[in-house]
């Protein structure tokens, strides 16, 4: 089964924790829109009260694009489920997430949600975080420089992430810039995220330890579902 179709499997696992009248937290990323995709087929066909909150410009194009209603996070009384994808998941099912520049606004509805539904495949299971990808770290844009120097105290090199379609570093949905930060080990993912918090200027950062509630993991035999 190529990459693909454990993505689409997945996201359709997803959609048996989806339920009449909830609000969901709607995620960013290529996983998540088969999510999107098919949780609009199923609000139409069902006709469902469903709400989504967007976690990005993405989602929110998307969830216009497939039909799901949409609210901002003020509009809400409380966010039921938040469905999303990671970059990294490790034992203890702490991510490492922001690889589409999203994670300011995913750990704000995550963090809420009462339960955090995390879609990867296989490839993303790590033993510790950071062993292949780095950690995106959101900053303001006139403390970059500081803040790259300011990181090295943790045996870390950040680099300032570039535009693909744009001369220039990449800007953030809150226009920002993003830091990817690649560790030499991380021991200590909870210690690390607070730690990378509390330097001024860092608006947040891309390891989301002790918020997934259930990891859904598309393997060729099937999904396989963690819980913490
Ligand atoms: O900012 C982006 C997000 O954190 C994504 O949810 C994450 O990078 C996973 O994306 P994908 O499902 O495309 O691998």
């Amino acid at each position: 089964m190529d990459l693909e179709e454990l993505k689409k499997t997945v996201a359709r696992e997803a959609l048996s924790f989806v339920e009449d009248d909830m609000v969901i937290g709607l995620g960013t990323g290529s996983t998540t829109s088969y999510f999107l995709k098919f949780l609009g087929e199923r609000i139409r066909e069902e006709e469902l009260e469903i709400y989504g909150v967007p976690t990005s410009y993405q989602s929110r194009l998307l969830a216009l694009e497939y039909g799901i209603p949409i609210r901002a996070l003020d509009e809400v009384d409380a966010i039921d489920i938040a469905v999303d994808g990671a970059d990294e998941v490790d034992p203890q099912l702490n991510l490492i997430k922001g690889r589409g520049a999203a994670l300011t606004m995913e750990k704000i509805i995550e963090y809420r949600a009462g339960t955090f539904i995390v879609l990867v495949d296989e490839s993303k299971l790590v033993n510790r975080l950071g062993e292949k990808m780095p950690v995106p770290v959101e900053v303001i844009p006139a403390a970059w420089r500081a803040i790259a120097e300011e990181i090295e105290v943790f045996n870390a090199r950040a680099e300032l992430r570039m535009a693909a379609k744009k001369d220039g570093p990449v800007i953030t949905d809150n226009g920002n810039f993003i830091l990817d930060v690649k560790f030499e080990r991380i021991d200590d993912p909870l210690d690390m995220e607070i730690e990378l918090k509390t330097i001024p200027g860092v608006v947040e950062n891309g390891i989301f330890a002790d918020i997934a509630d259930i990891v859904l993991v598309g393997t060729p035999q099937g999904v396989r579902k963690l819980e913490r």
